[in-house]
């Protein structure tokens, strides 16, 4: 039953601004159907107040036509209007007719949340003002007669509804409010990714290369001391703020991509460890394969190629495309030996492998990070070393 209220409309998807409203107006019109139900029946059967009863018999008629009239057309903004109006002006009714005794009062606090949420601020707060100036002219009236306040069971019942209704009320606010945060942190995580990942290869690409190292590297600048000893150097651990802001949101999940191409899982980076080698790695004659295959077999040799580096780095080493058919690998904890042995291996595995059925090389140029560095200067000197490795003939390693 409650599952047939709820109309899906589909030109209003759930990333459309009205989504939330409209499942408001359904979920208002809920409340506001069972409410006059309930009330016709109380008032009709208990209280034999007849002339209540018609009151709400009156506005379970509006609720339901607004409802019908919602479901087949689907206008937003005028059903909101009518909603807004029909529940505010029987409540106004009915504080009207008891003269604000019997604590209906209590029912004119309904007003603010539906008008507000349905219309917006504006008129929200016109509505609202209107609401609560007729109660205080009605709490004067009262004062003038000077009678005794009179606390029956019908302002125990009035009372209880609306603090049920009211409950109601804030927690479908709330619900909306969590999902519209939920959706829009999502997003942002979801932008940032993008940001900061080649959309061909799901490895980070260059912008996010170039935030790294310089975060990296300027970190240096005051303890040149641990560089060069092989030491992991005790500032860098993970509590620590520059690399803590690293490794947030490093992490990019497994899943593919619409394309079905970029699903490759990035490791969280590391704590800083010195020293740091860096590589640049480059294909060997790419642009043949893009001329002889065809660009489609060149991105997928690209994505294949940068799953297979993927596989060999270790847990501290990050890889990113640097653009084109270059690759950058950053080797914290690595000193210029061990990078030109880590290089080599990886070069001679990618030369035993078969990508796209095609025999496949790749150049490296190698650096270690030196004092005075930044991601520039280390960077150049890595590409002046792959200059090297390619004028050396390709299919090789070369330092710088
Ligand atoms: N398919 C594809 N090709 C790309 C992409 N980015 C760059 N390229 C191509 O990569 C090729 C690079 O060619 P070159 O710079 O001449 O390098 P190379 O042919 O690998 O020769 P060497 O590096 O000297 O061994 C060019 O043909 C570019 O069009 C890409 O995202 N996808």
């Amino acid at each position: 039953m409650i599952r047939f209220w709820y109309k899906q409309f589909p030109q209003y998807p759930p990333d459309h601004p009205d989504y939330w409203r409209i499942r408001l107006i359904e979920h208002s019109l809920l409340i506001t159907t069972s409410y006059f139900l309930i009330l016709t029946l109380i008032n009709l059967l208990y209280f034999e107040g007849y002339q209540y009863a018609l009151l709400d018999g009156c506005g379970l008629l509006i609720s339901l036509s607004i409802y019908y009239h919602f479901r087949k057309k689907g206008q937003v903004k005028t059903t909101s209007w009518a909603v807004t109006i029909m529940i505010a002006s029987l409540i106004m009714l009915f504080v009207i007719s008891t003269e604000g005794y019997s604590h209906s009062l209590f029912w004119a606090t309904l007003i603010p949340p539906f008008s507000f949420f349905l219309i917006g601020r504006t008129w929200g707060t016109v509505i609202s003002c209107l609401t609560f100036s007729v109660c205080a002219l009605l709490v004067y009236l009262q004062t003038q007669h000077l009678e005794p306040v009179n606390f029956g069971t019908g302002s125990l019942f009035n009372v209880i509804e609306v603090c049920i209704a009211q409950i109601l009320l804030l927690r479908f606010y709330e619900k909306t409010r969590f999902s519209a945060y939920k959706k829009l942190a999502l997003r942002n995580i979801e932008i940032q990714k993008m940001a900061e990942t080649d959309k061909l290869t799901g490895l980070y690409n260059r912008e996010k290369l170039d935030v790294v190292l310089d975060k990296l590297l300027n970190t240096h600048g005051d303890n040149t001391g641990a560089i060069n000893t092989g030491a992991i150097n005790p500032r860098f651990n993970t509590t620590d703020k520059i690399s803590a802001a690293v490794t947030h949101q490093a992490i990019i999940d497994n899943s593919k991509d619409n394309n079905g191409i970029s699903s490759i899982a990035l490791k969280p980076i590391p704590p800083v460890q010195y020293p740091i080698s860096v590589a640049i790695i480059d294909i060997d004659y790419f642009k043949r394969i893009n001329d002889n295959h065809g660009h489609l077999v060149g991105d997928k040799v690209l994505y294949e190629l940068a799953q297979l580096l993927q596989s060999k780095m270790r847990s501290d080493d990050l890889l990113a495309r640097w653009g084109g058919e270059e690759f950058v690998v950053i080797l914290p904890n690595t000193n210029l030996e061990n990078a030109i042995e880590l290089t080599e291996r990886l070069r001679l595995y990618i030369a035993t492998e078969n990508i796209q059925d095609m025999a496949l090389t790749i150049s490296l140029g190698v650096t270690q990070y030196a004092i005075k560095d930044n991601a520039h200067s280390l960077l150049e000197r890595a590409d002046k070393a792959l200059y090297q490795a390619k004028s050396q003939g390709r299919n090789c390693v070369a330092v710088a």
